[in-house]
């Protein structure tokens, strides 16, 4: 970032304040620089389309890793879940804390992780609230949960922006938030009234204007139910979910307006401030639509269409829910087994993935199914992946449930996905089946199945946009499955002069660089931290054994 005026190169504080990218000396300089400035200034602009609302439409191409947008919320918050037990955000960090164990804050008595924590006299965090909050004279004894309701912060943090930042709240106003399909006599309208309408407008905020009254000032104008619902649908709509090490959830003045995709083109992350930049994850050619995801990557389309439908009140019409086959992903598919006298070795797929109750189709024989049978199937094996997911599992459970569930799935079936994925990542550590102890065979299958879905992520996310820390632990588990088999062969005397062995380095350093590469962006995310540091000690090793061995491989960018 540029800290010197783009015009004249003298020390400078004012940054163009629509990209935050150059800055200037003076406000004339940028006014001149302007025409020079004005073709990479923000990439985009606010389009209005009759389907999706305003969304954001590329005015210039822009290449992958280009910025296309970084900016603060307008507000942010503890997480609006519902919580019932278990840990909960400190209103002032938003780190997760035992609530029933935490200390109290001094203004209002909410847990929080530490009376001392800087977020609590900040205004823009619990300092304005804390006030409303502290307005209830009686502290919980038991039904911690229902007497701090976290998942109300943020509401309340929206409304208090009027009197504080008057043009914050008016754009959040703005925003959509779906009131028609949260109306009256919906399940959502009551689960908002109850958690967080009813509790604060009978707890903080009727107190608050009988306050008001009597002291004649006003701190909130409009403190309605209306607005109240109003506000809960645009924090549900809207949204950003940041999670990095806390619970936070924020709303962006432009980021908000990033359309879906299940085929996203851009990444974004956020800095510990909250700020949040967008870059380009594919090539993005000058009228394109701008977009991100708002689902799961490694969802079937049906999962993921009816997450929109409820969360998002959308219907997806992308184009990989329009493929049957999810760009050839085949993450959907379910195995023909044909008819009893004609069994068959087909693929069923959906006719039409964008009706909600498609009929289903063999690519090889007739047979046909209706959705009804098709999601029965796909649920019950779903719960069974769930619970031994959920009960810490062996590689012989974790076959057993896979082998029994290709008889009905495509291989690339995401439950089966989801399966393969923990395989890969036991085999060569888990007790039994450590690398010593794994035969030749399992390490083939182990190499074989990260290469099958490294190939569906290639597919569902060419940009490693949505599953980078997925993709990265396959790399890094067909390094060690590579890595082993390379090895063992080292020790029989069977080096790099025998071809396969020499495409085995090239391949293990191939998938060392990628995942690397790959790590890199998630550097600032636990996961992605540590697992970019397993990553590095294994690349060490690997080129301390290229050196020592005087081994020739193509140059290491890495
Ligand atoms: C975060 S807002 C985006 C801004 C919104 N378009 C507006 O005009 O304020 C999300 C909403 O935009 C619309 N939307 C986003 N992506 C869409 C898509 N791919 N197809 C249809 N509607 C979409 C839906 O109404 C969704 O609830």
């Amino acid at each position: 970032m540029s800290e010197t005026c783009a015009k004249c190169g003298a020390p400078s504080e004012l940054k163009c304040s629509a990209c935050k990218l150059v800055s200037y000396c003076n406000k004339e300089h940028q006014k001149e620089d302007w025409k020079n400035h004005k073709t990479n200034c923000r990439p985009f602009k606010i389009a209005d389309d009759p389907v999706i609302g305003k969304c954001l439409i590329a005015t210039r191409d822009i290449k992958p890793g280009e910025q296309i947008l970084s900016e603060y919320p307008l507000v942010s918050g503890p997480r609006p879940h519902f919580v019932e037990e278990g840990p909960v955000p400190c209103p002032g960090c938003c780190r997760l804390i035992i609530g029933q164990q935490a200390a109290r804050c001094k203004g209002c008595d909410f847990p929080v992780c530490n009376p001392d924590c800087p977020g609590l006299q900040d205004l823009n965090r619990h300092g304005q609230e804390c006030l409303v909050l502290g307005i209830r004279a009686t502290r919980a004894v038991d039904g911690l949960h229902e007497f701090y309701r976290q998942d109300a912060l943020l509401a309340l943090r929206c409304l208090l922006l009027q009197s504080r930042k008057p043009q914050k709240f008016a754009r959040l106003m703005e925003m959509e938030a779906h009131l028609d399909k949260r109306a009256e006599g919906t399940d959502i309208y009551r689960e908002v009234e109850d958690r967080v309408v009813d509790y604060l407008l009978s707890n903080f905020i009727a107190p608050l204007k009988m306050l008001e009254a009597k002291s004649g000032m006003t701190v909130v104008q409009q403190s309605s139910r209306e607005i109240l619902h109003k506000i809960c649908g645009i924090i549900d709509v809207n949204g950003l979910e940041i999670s990095q090490n806390v619970e936070v959830t924020a709303l962006y003045p432009t980021a908000y307006l990033l359309e879906h995709s299940c085929l996203p083109n851009t990444v974004y992350s956020f800095d510990s401030d909250c700020k949040i930049t967008v870059r380009a994850a594919l090539p993005v050619t000058a009228g394109d639509h701008v977009t991100t995801m708002y689902t799961h990557c490694l969802w079937g389309t049906q999962a993921r269409r009816e997450h929109l439908r409820e969360t998002k009140y959308f219907a997806c019409r992308c184009r990989r829910c329009c493929d049957p086959t999810e760009l050839g992903s085949f993450l959907s598919a379910l195995r023909c087994i044909g008819v009893e006298q004609e069994p068959c070795t087909g693929t069923q797929l959906p006719v039409d993935p964008l009706d909600e109750d498609t009929e289903w189709a063999c690519d090889k024989c007739d047979v046909k199914l209706p959705n009804a049978e098709v999601v029965s199937l796909v649920n019950g094996i779903g719960e069974e992946v769930d619970n031994l997911q959920y009960s810490n599992p062996t590689v012989k459970e974790l076959e057993s449930l896979l082998s029994r569930m290709l008889t009905f799935l495509h291989p690339n079936h995401y439950h089966a996905y989801t399966v393969k994925h923990s395989l890969v990542q036991l085999y060569g550590h888990q007790q039994g089946y450590t690398s010593n102890q794994l035969t030749d065979d399992c390490l083939a299958r182990k190499a074989a199945m990260c290469k099958e879905l490294l190939d569906v992520n290639s597919k569902i996310d060419p940009g490693n946009s949505r599953l980078p820390v997925y993709t990265g632990i396959l790399f890094h588990e067909l390094f060690l499955a590579n890595w082993t088999v390379i090895k063992r062969k080292w020790d029989m005397g069977i080096k790099t002069k025998v071809k396969s062995v020499l495409a085995l380095m090239v391949e293990s350093k191939h998938s060392l660089e990628q995942a690397i590469d790959i790590l890199k962006r998630e550097k600032d995310t636990p996961p992605g931290e540590k697992l970019l540091k397993h990553v590095r000690t294994s690349f060490e090793e690997f080129q301390r054994f290229v050196e020592r061995n005087k081994i020739e491989l193509a140059p290491q960018k890495v």
